[in-house]
């Protein structure tokens, strides 16, 4: 049986439907990825799974418990790290953990034998009574996580925990994540790092404009694009009638650039090759590298959508 079932989610801001008749479920022990562009959606779905925001329409079931019918209990049972850190500037790293601790019932001896886990385990048991305002980005994200789940939620929600930190930091956090999971958390966690996903998540479902487009484990998810292969081509010169002119050529499935990278799928590359650099030639692009790509996340995406996930 799921730990989360989301079921016909949906919320608008005003005509703008940010999540669109939503259904997914999240088994026990999943570190389940949802994955998707700036916009898609996830952090919209993130705040109503913990009641932050108020759906439109739809169910969520967590742990058995209707959220709607007994939120205390269902939010009982999550802990969430949010996009923006949120702590408390004049109080110190133990004491924004108590905070949070106490926010989520825990007193006396459990609630002291608890915080000092969650300082251990994000590995600033040193900075216990430094004020998280000296902190870099690494450690503030570090204590955030260390409030999340300082009351032993069953399922900690994720929302975008590695962006804008340094690569150590980025390292230590999903190495925390996984130690977490293997403890018997079930992470919930969104990202637009396809590479991130897909080394960490055991399923995944992509998000698009509100909707999940696709869902399942990495592997599942490959076979879509079995037949398919993706060539990038580093060059200058790109440009909107090249995209178009490429978009013709018989066998393409989906083209995009990012930056000075031109990213095509195709059913077999190796035949349209030829056309591919002519077209490029006419329009005076001049090529730096190319590289045969093995389908990835990103290829999924580029196919489904006809997009990169960094658009
Ligand atoms: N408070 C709001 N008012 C109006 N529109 C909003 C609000 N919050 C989000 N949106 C819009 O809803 C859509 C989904 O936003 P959301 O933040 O959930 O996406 P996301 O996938 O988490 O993206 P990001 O990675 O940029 O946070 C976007 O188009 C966003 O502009």
């Amino acid at each position: 049986m799921a730990l989360v079932t989301i079921h016909d989610l949906t919320k608008r801001y005003g005509h703008h439907i940010a999540v669109d008749n939503m259904s997914l479920d999240i088994n026990k022990g999943d570190i389940f990825g949802l994955l998707g562009p700036n916009g898609a959606g996830k952090s919209t779905t993130l705040n109503m799974l913990c009641g932050l925001l108020k759906m439109d329409r739809g169910d969520i079931v967590i742990d058995g418990i209707h959220l709607h019918q007994n939120p205390l209990e269902a939010k009982k049972r999550l802990g969430l790290v949010p996009q923006e850190i949120a702590l408390y500037d004049t109080l110190t790293a133990r004491e924004n953990i108590v905070f949070f601790g106490k926010l989520s019932g825990l007193k006396g001896h459990r609630l002291k034998e608890r915080t000092n886990e969650a300082l251990a385990f994000v590995g600033l048991t040193e900075k216990a009574h430094a004020f998280p305002k000296n902190f870099s980005g690494g450690m503030k994200r570090r204590l955030n996580i260390a409030c999340a789940l300082v009351h032993h939620p069953k399922i900690i929600l994720m929302d975008e925990p590695t962006v804008g930190i340094d690569p150590q930091s980025r390292y230590n956090i999903l190495q925390a994540i996984k130690r977490l999971n293997q403890m018997g958390s079930t992470i919930i966690y969104t990202s637009h790092y396809m590479e991130e996903v897909e080394n960490l998540c055991s399923r995944i479902a992509i998000m698009d404009h509100g909707r999940i487009i696709a869902s399942g484990t990495k592997e599942t998810l490959k076979k879509i694009v079995s037949e398919q292969e993706k060539i990038r081509i580093n060059c200058t010169n790109l440009n909107y009638n090249l995209l178009s002119d490429l978009k013709k050529l018989q066998g393409i499935k989906a083209v995009d650039t990012h930056d000075n990278t031109l990213e095509v799928v195709a059913e077999n590359i190796q035949i349209i090759l030829q056309d591919i650099f002519s077209i490029l030639s006419q329009h005076d692009v001049r090529i730096k590298e190319t590289q045969v790509v093995s389908p990835d996340l990103e290829t999924v995406f580029l196919s489904l959508t006809g997009r990169t996930l960094r658009d």
